[in-house]
């Protein structure tokens, strides 16, 4: 039995603050921080023992990752960074207030903004302060695929091939696995863990720094079981799909 662990980072300043997130690189608030070695914690309760993980370009996906693995006594494991596991950008929303946009647009166009599948909200204008371009750590990577605006469905298009190409490779060696990630790239490894439908992945909310521990049969992605290991704050799971083959 292969084990895959998804956490989503521990709470950042602009969840507390309300703010759309997306690719800006703020840090964990003291509560983020107490949830990331919290996971640590309960993963070290399974006797879990991993052979490697994946984190994003950002550091409240990876501060989490490491005082995870800080509190599992792990920090000898390989880790990749990569920015294709990045949280999905938010456009021109970036930055502002959740509620106040609210406010502005309407809930029903606010909603739609952040719980379709493939309405992207405006893009990000190139002045912006928050446009990926102006991000040292961007510099290497092809303006062209740097998103400016990206629904769930785009997210989810850079997503999966870097976790076909890159994570599955070590699945299917059986190497038990840790992806620390954030809410809309977890949901995309979600949508194809679980099998879920375009329409009803929107549905579905990582809780942050909640471990969500996947055992899978190996060599495959064939989910034995699946559950959140902070029980009190567990959110509801897709079904378990039938095993391929
Ligand atoms: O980027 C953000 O603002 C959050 O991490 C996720 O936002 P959402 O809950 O609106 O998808």
């Amino acid at each position: 039995m292969t084990k895959l662990v998804l956490v989503r980072h521990g709470q950042s300043q602009w969840n507390l603050e309300n703010r759309f997130t997306g690719w800006v690189d703020v840090p964990l608030t003291a509560l983020g921080v107490r949830e990331a070695k919290k996971a640590g914690k309960l993963l070290t309760k399974e006797g879990v023992e991993f052979d490697i993980a994946f984190t994003s370009y950002q550091q409240r996906a990876i501060k989490t990752l490491w005082l995870s693995l800080e509190a599992m006594e792990q920090m000898y494991i390989p880790v990749t960074k990569d920015w294709r596991l990045n949280e999905r950008h938010y456009g021109g929303l970036t930055g502002l207030n959740k509620q106040e946009t609210r406010e502005k647009h309407g809930d029903e166009q606010v909603h739609i903004w952040r719980r379709s599948f493939d309405i992207p909200p405006p893009q990000i204008d190139v002045d912006s302060e928050f446009h990926p371009s102006h991000e040292a750590k961007y510099a290497a990577i092809d303006p062209a695929l740097l998103p400016t605006g990206e629904s769930l469905k785009i997210t989810t298009e850079r997503v999966l091939p870097y976790f076909e190409d890159q994570i599955m490779p070590f699945i299917r060696a059986s190497a038990n696995t840790i992806i620390s990630a954030h809410g809309n790239s977890l949901r995309a490894l979600m949508k194809r863990l679980f099998d879920v439908d375009d329409a009803d992945i929107p549905g579905f909310e990582f809780p942050t720094g909640n471990p969500l521990l996947i055992e899978l049969e190996d060599g495959t992605t064939n989910i034995i079981s699946a559950r959140y290991l902070d029980k009190k704050r567990a959110k509801e799971l897709p079904p378990v799909p039938k095993k391929k083959s």
